[in-house]
């Protein structure tokens, strides 16, 4: 079983994920993971904290001479702007006096629409929102790059399985029908300023960027994942939650903000008829093949050999720069809505934690199929599968 877990706060001291169930003799290091953080805060659009602070990457746990040990995997991610906010996110009781004057620590009564602050601050009895915002921020997605980069070299190294992810909206601008990365293809993508693989659809989504950022507003779009050199098998069709298309939306529900997922053609296929919806199975030189991927590498909840493809579709930004309304809560009276700064955009960066989800997801189901403690088992065990494959 593969089980992983965050906490930490947005601007505490760090953040921390556990990744437990992984074998032994992966091999990864800090350098890995510190890679893995800084495609994740690249990206056109985003805001200034992306700029002035650093993602510090300590692994502390599972890991000896950059091969994991069979034991959980922890991985710290320390913030750099943490002395600024040392006083007002003090795990420990600070003197009211000393609370009083610092910096940071107005109560934020103006709770902003489309953020967690709101309902948050109803659910657990905050009369402001930091409580609150500092656990939804999208900052916590760091910690699951860390574990997920892990995942993804184990399925790499292991299986062969290459995962990437590509912008496919941005707002209303889209990439042409078709326009698909392949496994070698992830630098090309990460080269691109939004993380898009057709230049000039890229440019057009840049000036997109610009005008909303101009008029003070926020933009959502679409993200694409994408995994190669799956075997067939992965998940399964016997049950609700082990259907392996259940599992990677909700892990890509699970990221902030994303508000749909669609697997292989998903809401397009809807609208077909039959006859142009399926993947036609033919025979080919090595061994059954499906004509299309319209299903996107899922069919009965379980893959079929073909590349995994699954979007995510991203809200625009809640924190809005040309403040949309609420109420301040202090008093009950109409107001704007908090702003301090914000990304225009932070669609590049989901593709990126998008890719993190699915790797977990995909590592974790191709543990339950093949299990094994040390890597080279998990590999003799897909081996043996795949060699007494009697249909292939
Ligand atoms: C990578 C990433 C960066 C984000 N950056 C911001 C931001 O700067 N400001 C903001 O208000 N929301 C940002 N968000 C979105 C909020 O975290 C999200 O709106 C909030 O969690 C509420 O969304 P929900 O209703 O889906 O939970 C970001 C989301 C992601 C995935
Ligand atoms: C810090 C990160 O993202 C943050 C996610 C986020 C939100 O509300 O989700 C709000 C912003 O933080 P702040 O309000 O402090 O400017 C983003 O910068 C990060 O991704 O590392």
């Amino acid at each position: 079983m593969l089980r992983w877990l965050t906490a930490g706060e947005s601007h505490g001291p760090a953040l921390v994920a556990i990744l437990e169930g992984l074998p032994a003799g992966v091999s990864v290091s800090s350098d890995d993971i510190a890679a893995a953080l800084r495609r994740r805060r690249a990206g056109y659009g985003r805001g200034a904290r992306m700029k002035f602070e650093q993602d510090e990457v300590r692994l502390i746990g599972g890991v000896r001479h950059g091969l994991t040990q069979g034991g959980p995997i922890a991985v710290e991610v320390g913030n750099t702007e943490w002395p600024k906010w040392e006083t007002v996110m003090s795990p420990d009781p600070v003197p009211p006096e000393e609370l009083e004057g610092a910096a940071r620590n107005a109560p934020l009564t103006r709770p902003r629409p489309g953020h967690a602050d709101l309902v948050g601050m109803q659910k657990y009895g905050h009369a402001e929102s930091r409580p609150v915002l500092e656990r939804a921020s999208a900052r916590e997605t760091a910690a699951r790059v860390a574990v997920g980069e892990v995942a993804r070299r184990f399925l790499d190294q292991v299986l062969g399985v290459q995962v990437l992810s590509h912008v496919v909206a941005m707002g209303p601008v889209e990439v042409p029908e078709g326009t698909q990365p392949g496994p070698g293809d992830l630098e090309r993508v990460d080269a691109d300023p939004l993380r898009v693989f057709d230049p000039e659809t890229s440019a057009r989504m840049v000036e997109e960027v610009d005008d909303t950022k101009k008029s003070g507003d926020t933009l959502g779009g679409v993200v694409e994942v994408l995994a190669y050199g799956l075997p067939p098998g992965l998940g399964s069709h016997v049950h609700w939650d082990r259907r392996l298309d259940a599992r990677l939306a909700g892990a890509l529900m699970g990221i902030q903000a994303i508000k749909g997922v669609e697997v292989g053609d998903g809401f397009r296929t809807a609208a077909r008829r039959g006859s142009a919806a399926h993947d036609e199975i033919e025979p080919g030189p090595d061994g059954v093949r499906r004509r299309t991927n319209r299903a996107g590498g899922v069919e009965g909840g379980m893959t079929t050999g073909a590349p995994l493809r699954v979007r995510a579709a991203m809200k625009p930004i809640a924190t809005v720069p040309r403040a949309l309304d609420t109420v301040d809560v202090a008093t009950g009276e109409p107001a704007q809505a908090h702003h301090q700064r914000s990304d225009v955009t932070a669609v590049p960066a989901a593709g990126v934690v998008a890719e993190a989800m699915a790797a977990l997801v995909l590592a974790e189901a191709a543990l339950e199929k093949f299990g094994g403690d040390s890597a080279e088992e998990t590999a003799r065990n897909l081996t043996s599968y795949l060699d007494a494959l009697e249909i292939t």
